[in-house]
Parts: C-alpha cells; structure tokens; sequence
C-alpha cells in the first residue's frame, strides 16, 4: 500500500463502527478484541465504504445497490500516486499550493469516488469527469452535490460513439494535468465469470458491479489501448494520462501499445491492498520525467521487471566523511563543467526520506541544466571548435542530484568515512543517452 495511506496497517471496524454508528449493525466478533464484517454482505461493503468516507475524509456518499461499491484503500492508493506525479512535476513547472491542478476521471461511476477523494486531500485540484450509464451518471451527480463540491467538478454524459477521452475533445483549449481512469475489466460475462479478479474487496467479498461497470468488448486493454491510440492526436494538451488496470496480463498488452506507437515516456506502478493488486499504467508525450518510486514498481519480480520502463533514478555508492562534504564535493564536480548550469534544488530531499513530503532541506542537492554533452573529452573538443569558450546554448533542465544520508554509519574499510549515495533522477529531457552520460562522468568524478 502507498506509503501515505491511512488504512496501510488495517482498519479497526470497532474504532470505526464508533465515529460511524450503521456500521455497528454489521459488526461480527471474531474474537474478544477483534471484529470485522462479513464481506460477502453487500449492504456490510457498502457501508465500510460510507463509514471511511465519513470518518477520514469528511463525504457523504450515497452507494447504489446494483451498482459498483468503490473500496477506499485501493482507490486512495490511485489519488495518492497521482499526488506524487503532480508534486513531481514542480520540476519542471512551478506549482505553488494555489495553482490549480485540472484532473480527468474517464468513468467516475455511481459513486465519484476518485474526484471526491481528489478534492478532499487536494484544495486546488479541479476535475471533469465523464459516465456513460445514466443511472450512475444522475448517483454521481447527486454525491457531488451532497458534499458541494460542483464548482470543482464537472461531470459530462459520454454515450457509446464518444471518445473514451470526452473531457478532452469538448474544449480543444483546455489544458489537463492527468486524465485517470478504473475501466471496465472483463471482455464478457463469461470473462466474469471465469475470473478470480471479480473478489476486488478480497478473496470473500461479493461484486455489485453492473455489466456496464464490469465489460467491454476486448476488456480492459482494449478500453485503455483506445485510449492510447485517442491520445496521440491530444498529446501534450493532458500532461499524463493514466489508468488503472485488473491483470498485469493487460498492463503489458498496453505497454506494448505504447511502444508499437514510439510513447517511451510510459510509467508502471502497482496498488496492493490486501491479497488484491491492481496495476497503474500512465505515459506521456511531454519530456517530463518522473524518478523510479513514482514510475516503477519497485523491488519487483522478474515477470514484472521486462515490462518497467527504463530506470530515471541512479543511485551510486560514495564513501565520504560526511554529508557536508560529498555535497561540496558534488558541487566542486559540477563547477568544473563547461556550458552547464546548476543551483540549490528548492525541493531538496534526503533520498533515504521516503516520504514523498518532507520538508525540503537546504544543502540536500542541486538542479543541473544542460542541452548536450559538454562533459566528455570528445564533445569538449567539439564544443571549443563549434562554440568556441563564451557561447552558451540554452539550457533545460537535465537532472537532480543529490547526496544521500548514510545508510551504514561506518565503512569498514575506512572508520573514518561513511557510506553514502549519490542519487541522480533524470527530471526532463528527451535524450535519455545525455542523462545516461551525465550520471556517468559526474559518477566518475565524485568516486
Ligand atoms: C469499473 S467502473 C469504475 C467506477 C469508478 N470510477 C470506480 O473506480 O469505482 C467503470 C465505469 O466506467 C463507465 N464507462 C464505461 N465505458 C465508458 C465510456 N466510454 N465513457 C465513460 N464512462 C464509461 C462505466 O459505466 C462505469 O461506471
């Protein structure tokens, strides 16, 4: 489960059932100091969804009978990547906590549940959201009004001949931020029926889905591959798309979309909640780069590895007697480079803090900018006949580096030094080799 999420140790159904009286009707003992519910019970899931949404986010929710019952965990997990990849994308455009984010939810469902969620964690995210169904559609609807949040979320009717991108094609000058998507998995009632997938709430829990929550011709790849093929004429009018995904067997079948169409800049996560995963994929088609914790999963197997994107994120090993002094002797490495620019990163963060929001700190790291390979002994060559020493290309943003805390305090080696780590994350760029070389001459250098 995401690092931020509020339920990664487990829900407590007794402290819950009191901020949260209904749910007292579903409690059942299992032993003395535990209760749970009874997942196969559809009005017991419905009503562990409202109580979440009541106690930790502050919505009222209004849930369908005959209609999908959103399970929080696994649908935070999705906004809480989202936040990342947003936050990530400071780097390359300022964001300051007012600017507004525009999101897509392409099939919101009967409940809303990303947007709401979206809006509840972040004040200055704004959505337009699409449903086909309009008994969903008019539920939706209702549940963003009950919770006020119309000025911030505007939902649109798609019917079978739209695009599956709606939002995108109604206002050709409106600009997203990512569009997101939970589409339908299955190819057909049979698929339904043949899968173990269908127990999303865990291995005991019912599905309330409707055929039209839960089937599309082709299923789930075929839905998002539309997508893919709809975003190609888009582009950088929506910054990521993304969409989640029921079957790694799908997320590769997308991958492999993606490349057949020359989209490189593609991410894969997974969302574990439970015994259930679910798999993210997003790309594209700006030269924004996100660093691995957002754009890999990480420590994963190796069916899953062939399908990661390429790594952003390079960490090199460095023995140093302090944090201080790698730092000054990165900055040393970085001065000596001709036609680069490097400051202070602003969003500065120990590598080792894994909590994407920590406090950002002052003598952490630095931004490196450059437009070509001005590093290695041929391009310096090349540089002083082209260039001659005084000219100076424009200059994009290329990298992040910054020095790591210890991870083991003493080297054995040397007690005097300490093991530390270099970490570069390729932040912008389309020349992956010039990121590839810049890590590796300034790797050299600091060793
Ligand atoms: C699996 S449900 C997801 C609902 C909700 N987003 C959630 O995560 O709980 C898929 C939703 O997509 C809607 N849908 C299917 N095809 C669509 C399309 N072409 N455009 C918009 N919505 C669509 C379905 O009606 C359904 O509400």
């Amino acid at each position: 489960m995401h690092i931020r999420n509020v339920y990664r140790d487990g829900i407590d159904f007794t402290q819950l059932s009191t901020a949260y009286l209904p749910l007292r009707n579903y409690l059942i003992e299992t032993s003395k100091s535990h209760k749970t519910i009874d997942f196969k019970d559809q009005a017991a899931q419905r009503c562990l969804t409202e109580a979440l949404l009541h106690r930790d986010f502050n919505l009222k929710i209004r849930l369908l009978p005959d209609r999908l019952c959103p399970p929080v965990p696994n649908r935070l997990n999705y906004v809480l990547w989202l936040q990342d990849i947003i936050s990530a994308s400071r780097y390359v455009e300022e964001h300051d906590s007012k600017s507004i984010v525009h999101g897509i939810d392409v099939g919101t469902g009967a409940s809303a549940i990303f947007p709401l969620l979206a809006c509840t964690l972040e004040k200055s995210w704004k959505f337009m959201v699409s449903e086909i169904d309009p008994y969903s559609f008019e539920n939706a609807n209702h549940n963003i009004s009950a919770n006020k949040l119309e000025d911030r979320i505007q939902i649109v009717r798609s019917n079978a001949t739209s695009p599956i991108l709606l939002p995108l094609y109604i206002d050709e000058d409106r600009r997203f931020d990512f569009s997101m998507c939970n589409p339908p998995f299955y190819s057909s009632l049979q698929d339904v029926a043949q899968s173990a997938e269908a127990k999303e709430n865990g291995p005991n829990a019912v599905c309330t889905g409707a055929e039209v929550e839960m089937i599309t011709s082709g299923g789930e790849s075929a839905f998002v591959g539309k997508m893919v093929i709809e975003s190609l004429s888009i582009r950088g009018r929506c910054r990521w798309y993304t969409s989640m995904l029921g079957k790694l067997s799908s997320a590769a079948e997308v991958i492999d979309i993606l490349k057949s169409n020359s989209i490189d800049n593609y991410i894969l996560t997974e969302f574990v909640q439970g015994q259930t995963r679910r798999w993210a994929v997003g790309w594209s088609y700006t030269d924004i780069r996100l660093p691995d914790s957002i754009s890999r999963i990480l420590n994963s197997n190796p069916t899953i590895a062939k399908y990661l994107p390429a790594h952003n994120t390079i960490q090199q090993p460095v023995l140093s007697v302090s944090r201080k002094s790698l730092y000054e002797m990165v900055s040393s490495v970085l001065s000596s480079l001709s036609h680069i620019h490097f400051h202070d990163d602003p969003h500065g963060r120990d590598p080792s803090d894994m909590e994407i929001d920590t406090e950002p700190r002052a003598g952490v790291g630095f931004l490196v900018f450059a437009q070509e390979d001005t590093w290695s002994r041929s391009a310096r060559r090349r540089q002083k006949r082209l260039l001659g020493d005084s000219a100076r290309p424009d200059l994009n943003l290329l990298s992040s580096v910054s020095a790591a805390s210890a991870e083991r305090p003493n080297s054995p080696a040397d007690p005097t030094t300490q093991s530390f780590t270099v970490e570069f994350t390729w932040r912008q760029g389309r020349d992956r080799r010039l990121f590839d070389s810049f890590c590796s001459h300034v790797s050299g250098k600091v060793q």
